[in-house]
Formats: structure tokens, sequence, C-alpha cells
């Protein structure tokens, strides 16, 4: 049996996991692979970290990562530090090399993807990324390989396990946001830097990402609208479930015939969706397709083995695919280099969908009709409507108006016709919401 090297950067927590799965399921895994798959160099500049991480295992372990590119007899180099820095430096030295990459990195590739992707490609080297995406769900395999036959709707996923975390554990046990955030980094759920988590960036990486191999278009991270976790309300989410929504952070691609929508932002949809009752730091991905109609995939998004379980099987399938003629392999973004799509990302303002809108207003008669009025004025027309009791002794109370769909530029118009009228005061709260249907 043929031994494939490969060598390590980065012996953090997903650089653990692959090592230790690797080590552990070793005889299962070559006789899956056809080859003996091993890791022969480990870099990190924790030079301590990755010596016991090595243990007695046989397996070079040093602190600079251009003695694992450079090296002549590793086939494979798995990127597992992250960043746009030293990271992409090895990738694209690893690539001139000659050497497949593996890479858990979708902060890389949704902004660098494009370049990447060329470099291997004129190389003839494979960049396999299926850990970069929702941890060690399949979802690259699903969206590259199983659902090829189809012409992909939209996709919509829970694809940040510690936001999904943060807003469980608040809602569940009421524990506040820096504490379930400091949990979440215990736990290795959370990126270097957390904002990228909270803020929706790296679910954005990841959404930019399927929406690539979903309609073939290029890489383009700086088109994404983002939106995190942080200006959410917990009067929101308590509004949402009496209204029978839940809230969840969703990273959305979606097929219009004016362009893709590529969203991520906090998202009511209805509590009885399977997905709506993904918990803790599980993932979830919806894919429509129009063949095969919806399709759920859940699992752990993040963590060291999860995630190591997804790198593996890239390396597997290097293992397997390495002796191809490189034109047999599958695509690095799903379809071919010279048939990509053009169809542009539209901005937020020519996005359609629904919306919660909550508004704080005087407790007088004709503000609800004023209100409606503007809507109708905008052709938005009402889905549902709530409309609290004021607590004893006040006289504001709040609207809570949930909408057809629209498009945002049309909700913005509205919202600033509404909180100009006199009995309505402060801003307008304004969270978009999906049937995922
Ligand atoms: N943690 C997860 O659950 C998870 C899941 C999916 C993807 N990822 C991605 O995997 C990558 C690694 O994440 P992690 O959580 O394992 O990070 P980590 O911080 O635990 O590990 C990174 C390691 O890289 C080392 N390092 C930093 N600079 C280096 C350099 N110049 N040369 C060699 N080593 C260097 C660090 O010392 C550290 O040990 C990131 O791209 C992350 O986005 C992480
Ligand atoms: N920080 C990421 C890790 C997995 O990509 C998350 O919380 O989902
Ligand atoms: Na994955």
């Amino acid at each position: 049996m043929k031994s494939i090297k490969v060598g390590l950067l980065g012996a953090g927590t997903v650089g653990a996991g692959t090592f230790n799965i690797l080590k552990r399921n070793q005889e299962e895994i070559s006789r899956r692979a056809g080859h003996k798959i091993e890791i022969v160099m480990v870099a990190d500049l924790d030079l301590a970290r990755a010596k016991e991480l090595v243990g007695s295992a046989e397996c070079e372990v040093v602190n600079d990562g251009n003695l694992v590119v450079n090296h002549p007899d590793i086939e494979i180099v798995v990127e597992l530090i992250g960043g746009y820095g030293i990271a992409k430096d090895l990738v694209l030295k690893a690539i001139a090399n000659g050497k497949h990459v593996v890479t858990a990195n979708k902060a890389l590739l949704a902004v660098h993807g494009d370049e990447i992707f060329k470099a291997a490609q004129d190389k003839g080297v494979m960049v396999a990324y299926e850990a970069a995406v929702a941890g060690g769900i399949p979802i690259i395999k699903a969206l590259r390989e199983g659902l090829t036959a189809n012409r992909i709707e939209w996709i919509a996923g829970i694809i940040n396990g510690t936001t999904n975390f943060i807003l469980s554990e608040m809602r569940d046990k009421g524990l506040d946001f820096d504490t379930v955030l400091k949990e979440a980094q215990r736990l290795g759920y959370a990126e270097a830097d957390p904002t990228f988590d909270i803020e929706g960036v790296d679910a954005a990486h990841k959404a930019t990402l399927m929406a690539s191999i979903a309609f073939g278009i290029p890489v383009q991270f700086d088109k994404a609208h983002i939106e995190g976790i942080t200006k959410l309300e917990a009067i929101d989410i308590r509004y949402a479930e009496q209204l029978g929504y839940r809230i969840k952070l969703l990273g959305i691609a979606k097929r219009t015939p004016q362009g893709i929508e590529l969203r991520v932002h906090p998202t009511l949809i209805p509590a009885k969706r399977l997905i709506a009752n993904v918990e803790g730091a599980m993932n979830a991905v919806v894919v429509q397709g129009d063949a095969v109609g919806a399709t759920l995939y859940y699992g752990k998004g993040a963590g060291a083995e999860p995630t190591g379980s997804a790198v593996i099987a890239d390396l597997v399938d290097i293992a397997r695919l390495a002796d191809a003629d490189p034109a047999h392999r599958v695509p690095h973004l799903a379809f071919q280099p010279n048939a990509m799509s053009a169809l542009p990302i539209l901005p937020i303002s020519e996005v359609t969908t629904s919306y919660y809108l909550r508004l704080h207003v005087s407790d007088k008669l004709g503000v609800l009709a004023n209100v409606t009025s503007i809507l109708a004025e905008s052709t938005i027309s009402v889905d549902a409507m709530l409309q609290k009791e004021p607590e004893l002794g006040e006289s504001q109370t709040d609207i809570i108006i949930l909408t057809h769909q629209t498009q945002e530029k049309n909700v913005e118009a509205a919202i600033s016709k509404i909180e100009a009228l006199p009995t309505v005061h402060g801003k307008v709260t304004k969270i978009r919401l999906e049937h995922l249907s």
C-alpha cells in the first residue's frame, strides 16, 4: 500500500482533532483510501503545543511552516492556522510547489478563493475545503457532487455554531451574552477574533462559498450583506415566539432572475420548521433544488473532531484522485472554470423577503390606522399583527407587524414614514422573516 505523506500547518483545535482521528482510525481510513495517509510533519509557532500533540508518534515537529510546504516528500499540505496572512502565503507556496491543499480556512477562501483556485488549476493540484463550511457536515460534498443534477434555487443555513449556541443558551438558561460567548471560546467553537462570529462575518464567509458552488459564481465576500446578533433584543425573541417563530442567524444564498441574494442576518423562521429547532452549537443547512426539492443537512459545525472529520474526508478524496487527470477531478467551485456565471450579487435594497416590524407607539385611537395606511400606500400587505396592552400606568405600547414579501427598499421607505408619525416613538425594529418553503 502506498503511503501518502501529509504535512500539518497548525496544531490548534482542528489540527489536534485531525491528528487524533487519523491516529485512532488509521486502519479504517487506509481501507477506504487505498493508501496509508500519514502525517509526517507538524508545524506550529507554539512548538510545545505541537510536541504535546505528536507525543511519541513518528512525526517531525517544527515551528516554521515553510519547512512543510517545501518538504520534498509531502504531497498534501493541511492548512489549519487560519487568517489571511501567513496562511495565504503558505497555501500559495504549497500550490506553487505542486502540493495539494486541504484547508478549513473559510475566511481565506471567501476573500482570496478565486486567486487560490486559479493557482491550483494552473498547477494541476486540488484545494479541498469541506471543513470550511459547517464543519463536519458534508455540505460541500453534497453541493458539489450529490446535488449536481439540480438547478439550486436557494440555500439557508445556521452555519455559525458560536452564535447559535449564544442564542440558545440565552433563551433557555437566561444567561447573558458575554458569559455564553466565553463558554463558546472555551469549547473551541469561536474564531480567533470572536467578532467574526457575533457580527456574522464567519457565517458570511461560509455563505459566500456555498453561493459560489451552488450557482457557479466567483467568490464575492465583499458583496455579502452582513448583520450579526449583537443588536438583537430579547424582547423580539419573545414576541417572535408568541407569533410562532424562532429567531436564528441565517446565511442565505438565493437565485432570482435579477441576480443572487447573499446575506447573513437574524431571521424569523416558523417554529415548526426542523431548522428552527436546531439548538446549541449545531449547524443545519437547507438546500432547495428544482429536482430534489428541499434537503436538510444537520450536524456539528465546529469543534476539534467534527471539523477534523471533514479535513480527513478531503485527505481521502485527494488520495483517491491524486493520480487522476486533473481535467477529470471535481472542479473547485463545482462548475467548470470556463463556465462560470456573471449573475450579479444584488444590493440589500433589491432583496425581496418578509419582515417583522416592532413599533413603540402611543396608545391612542387612530395610530394603527395611520401605520396601516402607510403600508398600504407602499403596497406592503400585512400577514399578522400583535398589539400589546399597555403596562399598567403606561401610555405607550408595542405593535408588531408581520408583512408579506416585499422589496427591502419599499420597507425602508415605509419605515421612514412611520417613524415620522408623532404617535410612533423611536426607531422601528426590522427583522427579516423567511418561510423557507
Ligand atoms: N475551531 C473550529 O471549530 C473550526 C471549525 C471549522 C473551521 N475552523 C478553521 O480552522 C482553522 C484553525 O482553527 P482552530 O480553531 O484550530 O485555531 P487555533 O487557534 O486553535 O489553532 C491555530 C494554530 O495555528 C498556530 N499558528 C499560528 N500562526 C502560525 C504560523 N505562522 N505557523 C504555524 N502555526 C501557526 C497557532 O499556534 C495555533 O496552534 C481556522 O481557519 C478556523 O477558521 C475552525
Ligand atoms: N467559529 C465557527 C467555527 C466553525 O467554522 C463557528 O462558531 O461556527
Ligand atoms: Na463541511
